[in-house]
C-alpha cells in the first residue's frame, strides 16, 4: 500500500565517531539495538512515518560518519535538513567539547533555522559518567537547543527525540515561523496534504448544503 503522510522532514543525525549514531537511528527504525556496529562509512539512510500532533509525517533520516576523513562527504549532505540530532556520549568528553563544531556545521551548512535537538547518549553507563546532565543542559540553554540523555542500548528517550524535534518543526510551521514552501526547508507536503490542497477551494470551505427536496 502507498505510503500517505501530510509532510516530509529531511533529518540528520551528526555528531563525533562513535557516540552511537547508527545505534540511535536503528533503534528508532527497528526498535532494537544495533549489535555489531561499525564506523559509518560516509552516510547511511532510514525513514519512518511517524503520527505527531494529529498529522503523519515522514522523517528522512540521514546518518552521517562521525569520523573527520568523511567530513566533506557528510557536510554535503546538510544542505536544506530542518531538523537534527546532535549527539555525544556522556562517557566521553571529548565528544562533548567537539558539539560547538558540529552545531556551527548545522546551522552554516544545513541552515541557520535547522531545529536542532541534544542528545547525550550512553545514559545507561553511569557509572562511566564523564558529563554532567546540568553542565549539558546549560549548553543546550545557550545554544537554543531542546536536550535529552538518551540510550540507544536501552531505548530509553530515542523515540521522543525524534518526535520532539518533529513536534517542534510541526510548531513553527503551524506558527508561520517556517515556511514549507521555500527552497531548501527540509520540509516537503506529503500526498495527504496535497490532495488537500489541490481540492477547489469551494470543496474545502464550502460545506454541502442539505437537498431541498
Ligand atoms: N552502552 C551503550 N553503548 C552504545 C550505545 N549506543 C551505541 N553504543 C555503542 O557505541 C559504539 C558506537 O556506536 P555507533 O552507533 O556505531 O556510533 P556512530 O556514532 O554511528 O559512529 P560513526 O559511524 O563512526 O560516526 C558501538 O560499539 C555501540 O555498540 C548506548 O546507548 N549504550
Amino acid at each position: 500500500m502507498a505510503e500517505t503522510y501530510d509532510f516530509l522532514f529531511k533529518f540528520l543525525v551528526i555528531g563525533s565517531a562513535g557516540t552511537g549514531k547508527s545505534c540511535l537511528l536503528h533503534q528508532f527504525i527497528e526498535n532494537k539495538f544495533k549489535q555489531d556496529s561499525n564506523h559509518t562509512i560516509g552516510v547511511e539512510f532510514g525513514s519512518r512515518v511517524v503520527n505527531v500532533g494529529g498529522k503523519t509525517v515522514k522523517l528522512q533520516i540521514w546518518d552521517t560518519a562521525g569520523q573527520e576523513r568523511f567530513r566533506s562527504v557528510t557536510r554535503s549532505y546538510y544542505r536544506g535538513a530542518a531538523g537534527a540530532l546532535l549527539v555525544y556520549d556522556i562517557t566521553s568528553r571529548e565528544t562533548y567539547n567537539s558539539l560547538a563544531a558540529w552545531l556551527t556545521d548545522a546551522r552554516t551548512l544545513a541552515s541557520p533555522n535547522i531545529v536542532v535537538i541534544l542528545c547525550g547518549n550512553k545514559k545507561d553507563l553511569e557509572p562511566e559518567r564523564e558529563v554532567t546532565f546540568l553542565e549539558a543542559s546549560r549548553f543546550a540553554q545557550e545554544n537554543e537547543l531542546m536536550f535529552l540523555e538518551t540510550s540507544a542500548l536501552t531505548g530509553e528517550n530515542v523515540e521522543e527525540a525524534f518526535l520532539k524535534c518533529a513536534r517542534t518543526i510541526l510548531n513553527k510551521i503551524d506558527s508561520g515561523e517556517l515556511d514549507p514552501e521555500r527552497m531548501g526547508s527540509g520540509i516537503q507536503y506529503g500526498d495527504a496534504s496535497l490532495r488537500q490542497l489541490r481540492q477547489p477551494r469551494s470543496a474545502q470551505a464550502v460545506a454541502p448544503q442539505p437537498c431541498g427536496c
